[in-house]
């Protein structure tokens, strides 16, 4: 399949995976890779690549309310939060006895990304909608004692788009002197996020989820309070030491353009992803009325839903919809591609024949109401056949 047959029959329902790359994002891409400088040469060249990226670390910083200083390029949200979690733990470790306090429906990037030492990570249950358990939270901050806390909660999830209580959260770390970090990766670009009115010390983002180039994303820190003094990658100074190498200017530059873009469109195109979701919900429910959709009573990001029919397989239904012509996802296929088990429904408590087969539909700035209208025709068909093969198994 070409790319143009991608974009122009097919519907593409599966942002939270990646989302298609914005025009204005492939212009500055290809304007940042004709740059023949390095951004640390002194030369015209060099200076002209670091004005790229210093444009787009202003954007990136106004997405998420930060000061520009303090926004530090990665190579997407994995190695951000890695670059947080891992080094951060470390810290606190070598000033005495440190507890790490981790969200149970955390992305794997958080979850099992890091060389903590055996043990350490504890898990902060959810309940059945996918939501911190704060009370836990509150009892096991106490219980830390002297114990420095470090805590690490999603702002949205990226497999029901339920949104986290992490202001909430934050307010627990701080009265406990505790430091807290949250994987904004789902959340940045959809919904507005405000590092301040947040409280955590530090944030992550990745720019292929809405509309960057993929190997693009940052870590945002609030104060200097989050010490990242062990970094992952060490060479040269390039972003003051943090993350060394010379940078992918182009990719930054992307990532910058669709900071913009998302910003600039942020609350109508919520206002409007949300009227499309709540119609690709509600033709899933008209056509198979005994549909679970997950933590629908949750609030949630306004482009995500998932939803499981008792019988329909994930992994079967999956390749159905991609006959008819539409791309969705099912758990988190970020990794692997493959449809395994999801820790995030297995932590909700959603019986696990059912939660084999959740899948996951994701809107984006490419999504239009010809999309859900195709969507829900699919729907009729795959559904259908279930519907089918279930009477004729009666
Ligand atoms: C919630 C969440 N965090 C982190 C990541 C990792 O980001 P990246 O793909 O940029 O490494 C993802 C990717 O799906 C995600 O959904």
């Amino acid at each position: 399949m070409t790319a143009a047959m991608a974009t122009s029959q097919r519907i593409y329902l599966d942002h939270n995976a990646t989302s298609p790359v914005r025009p204005e994002v492939s212009e500055a891409v290809l304007r940042a890779l004709q740059l023949p400088g390095n951004a640390s040469s002194v030369h015209a060249e060099g200076r002209l690549a670091r004005a790229e990226i210093e444009g787009a670390r202003e954007k990136v910083a106004r997405l998420v309310g930060a000061r520009t200083k303090n926004v530090v390029f990665t190579s997407g949200g994995t190695e951000a939060a890695n670059l947080v979690l891992t080094p951060g733990f470390r810290r606190l470790g070598q000033a005495g006895a440190a507890r790490l306090f981790v969200g149970a429906a955390e992305h794997p990037c958080v979850l099992n990304g890091h060389r903590f030492p055996e043990g350490a990570v504890e898990i902060i249950p959810v309940d059945s909608r996918g939501i911190l358990d704060l009370a836990w939270l509150e009892a096991h901050l106490k219980e830390a004692g002297e114990a420095r806390v470090l805590v690490s909660v999603q702002l949205a999830n990226n497999e029901t788009g339920v949104r986290q209580p992490v202001a909430e959260a934050a307010r627990l770390v701080h009265e406990k002197g505790g430091l807290i970090h949250t994987d904004a990766v789902q959340a940045a670009g959809r919904i507005p996020v405000d590092i301040a009115a947040l409280g955590v010390d530090a944030l992550t983002i990745s720019g292929h989820k809405f509309g960057g180039p993929k190997g693009s994303g940052a870590v945002v820190l609030a104060s200097d309070q989050f010490e990242i003094a062990d970094r992952l990658i060490r060479g040269g100074g390039q972003e003051k030491g943090y993350r060394a190498g010379t940078e992918n200017v182009a990719a930054i530059a992307g990532f910058g353009a669709a900071a913009e873009s998302a910003l600039a469109g942020l609350e109508q195109e919520a206002v409007r992803l949300r009227a499309l979701r709540d119609e690709a919900e509600a033709a899933i429910r008209r056509i198979a009325p005994d549909v679970l959709v997950v933590a629908s009573d949750a609030e949630r990001l306004p482009n995500t839903f998932a939803f499981a029919i008792p019988g329909l397989k994930a992994e079967t239904a999956l390749i159905a919809f991609d006959l008819a012509g539409v791309a969705l996802s099912s758990g988190s296929a970020c990794s692997s591609g493959k449809v395994k088990r999801s820790h995030v429904l297995d932590a909700m408590g959603v019986e696990p024949t059912l939660a084999e087969g959740v899948l996951r539909v994701s809107l984006g700035w490419t999504t239009t109401e010809e999309d859900v209208i195709r969507f829900a025709e699919a729907c009729e068909k795959v559904v259908g056949t279930l519907y089918k093969r279930r009477a004729s198994a009666a």
